[in-house]
C-alpha cells in the first residue's frame, strides 16, 4: 500500500465516522418526532410520515453506498459534505411542515446540521449553507401563510425566524472564528514539519561527519567496526571476508622531509586511489593516522593477495606533487580472512601481526597472517 492508498483509506474511515455521527443526529430528530407524534404535535397523515422516512432512508443510503464504494472520491469535496448538509436540511424543512406548535423548538436542529460543516466549508460556502437554512424555513412559513395553516400567530413564527436568523449569522462568525484557528494550526502543524525535516537532514548530515574522516573522506574505524561486524553476522558458512591493514611506509619521514601538508596530500592520495579501484561492495577506511584497513565482500586469499598488491602496484608509481621527481611512497600490509562467528578484533590484531612481518621484512610487501590458511 503506498503513501496516498494509505492516506486515502485514513480520510474515507474519517469520513465514515462523520457520517454515522450524522445518523445519529438523524436518530435523535426522529425520536424527538416519535414523542410529539404521541402528544398528538406531529400532524403527519400515515402516508406523509412514510413518505418522509423512506425519503430520509433512501438518501441517507445512497451517500453511504458512495462512500463505501468510494465513488465520493471523483467529487471536488469526496467528504460530500454540502450534499448531506443539504439533504439534512430539507428533509428537516419537511419535518417541520407536520410540526404544529412545536416546530418552534425543532428548528435549533439547522444550526446542528450546519455544525458538520464548520471545518470542512470554505467560508463563503458555510454562509451560503445558512442563508439557505434561513431560506427553507422562510418559505415555509409563507407556504403555511398562504395555505392557512400556521398553528401559531404569524407574529410568533416571525419571531422563530428572527431566533434562527440571530443563532445562524452567529454560527456563521463562530465558524469563521474556528476556520482561522484551524489555519493558524495548520500553518504552525507545517513550520514544525519543515523543522523536523531540516532536523533529519542536519542529523543525517551529523551522522556523515560522525562515520567520515575529515581528510580522506573516507568511512573511519568507527563506522569500519560497526559495519564490519554487521557483514560479519551476515555470512554464510562458506562465505569470508578478506581484510588487509595497511600502513604506509616511512611516513613519518616524508612529514619530516617534505612537511605535514604534503603527508596530507599523500594520505588523500592514498584514499583516493583505494576507493577507485576497489568493487561498490568493499570498503576501505582510515583506522588512525597513516594506517588503514581494507573489507572485500566474499573474498579467498588469492583475489585479497590481488587487490591487495594491485593497489600497492598503483601507489608504489603515484607521483605525487609534494615530493620530488622520482620519489615514490609505499606501503605494508598485513591480511588475514574473518569467516562466520569470528572475532572481528582477534582477526584485525592476526592482520597487524603479519603487518608486522611485512614492515620487518622490508616494507612495500603484504604478508598473510598463517591463521588465514586454516
Ligand atoms: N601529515 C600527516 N601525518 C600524519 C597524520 N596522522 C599521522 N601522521 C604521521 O604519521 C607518522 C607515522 O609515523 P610512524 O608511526 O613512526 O611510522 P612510519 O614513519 O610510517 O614508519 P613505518 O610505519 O615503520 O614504516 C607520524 O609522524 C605521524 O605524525 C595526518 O593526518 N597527516
Amino acid at each position: 500500500m503506498t503513501d496516498k492508498d494509505d492516506n486515502t483509506a485514513k480520510f474515507q474511515a474519517i469520513r465514515l465516522q462523520r457520517f454515522y455521527l450524522a445518523q445519529l443526529n438523524y436518530l435523535i430528530t426522529y425520536v424527538v418526532i416519535g414523542a410529539a407524534w404521541m402528544a398528538g404535535q406531529y400532524n403527519a397523515s400515515a402516508p406523509q410520515a412514510a413518505s418522509h422516512v423512506i425519503l430520509g432512508v433512501v438518501l441517507q443510503l445512497s451517500i453511504f453506498a458512495m462512500l463505501k464504494s468510494g465513488l465520493n472520491l471523483r467529487f471536488k469535496d469526496p467528504s460530500l459534505t454540502s450534499p448531506q448538509i443539504i439533504v439534512a436540511m430539507l428533509l428537516l424543512t419537511y419535518l417541520l411542515a407536520f410540526s404544529g406548535e412545536f416546530r418552534g423548538s425543532l428548528i435549533m436542529v439547522y444550526p446542528i446540521i450546519l455544525l458538520f460543516g464548520v471545518f470542512q466549508l470554505s467560508r463563503s460556502a458555510f454562509f451560503y449553507h445558512a442563508a439557505l437554512a434561513l431560506l427553507l424555513y422562510s418559505g415555509l412559513i409563507v407556504y403555511n401563510t398562504l395555505t392557512d395553516r400556521n398553528t401559531q400567530p404569524l407574529s410568533v413564527h416571525m419571531l422563530e425566524w428572527f431566533v434562527l436568523a440571530c443563532f445562524l449569522a452567529w454560527l456563521s462568525f463562530f465558524c469563521t472564528y474556528i476556520r482561522e484557528l484551524r489555519e493558524r494550526l495548520q500553518r504552525r502543524h507545517n513550520t514544525l514539519q519543515l523543522h523536523q525535516e531540516t532536523l533529519k537532514g542536519m542529523m543525517g548530515q551529523l551522522q556523515n561527519l560522525a562515520d567520515t574522516d575529515s581528510l580522506t573522506g573516507l568511512t573511519n574505524r568507527r563506522f569500519f567496526l560497526k559495519e564490519a561486524q554487521r557483514r560479519i553476522n551476515l555470512l554464510g558458512p562458506l562465505n569470508k571476508l578478506g581484510i588487509a591493514l595497511i600502513d604506509l611506509d616511512n611516513f613519518k619521514r616524508i612529514n619530516d622531509c617534505h612537511g605535514h601538508a604534503t603527508g596530507d596530500e599523500v594520505l588523500q592520495g592514498f584514499a583516493r586511489l583505494a576507493s577507485k579501484s576497489l568493487r561498490d561492495q568493499d570498503m576501505i577506511a582510515r583506522f588512525g593516522g597513516e594506517e588503514f584497513i581494507l573489507l572485500l565482500n566474499n573474498a579467498d586469499l588469492a583475489t585479497l593477495h590481488q587487490c591487495v598488491d594491485r593497489l600497492r602496484n598503483a601507489f608504489a608509481s603515484t607521483q605525487f606533487e609534494g615530493l620530488p621527481e622520482g620519489e615514490h611512497c609505499t606501503f605494508s600490509a598485513g591480511l588475514c580472512l574473518i569467516a562466520a562467528e569470528q572475532d572481528l578484533e582477534a582477526r584485525i590484531h592476526q592482520a597487524d601481526e603479519a603487518l608486522y612481518r611485512a614492515k620487518e621484512a622490508g616494507r612495500n610487501r603484504s604478508e598473510t597472517h598463517e591463521a588465514a590458511y586454516a
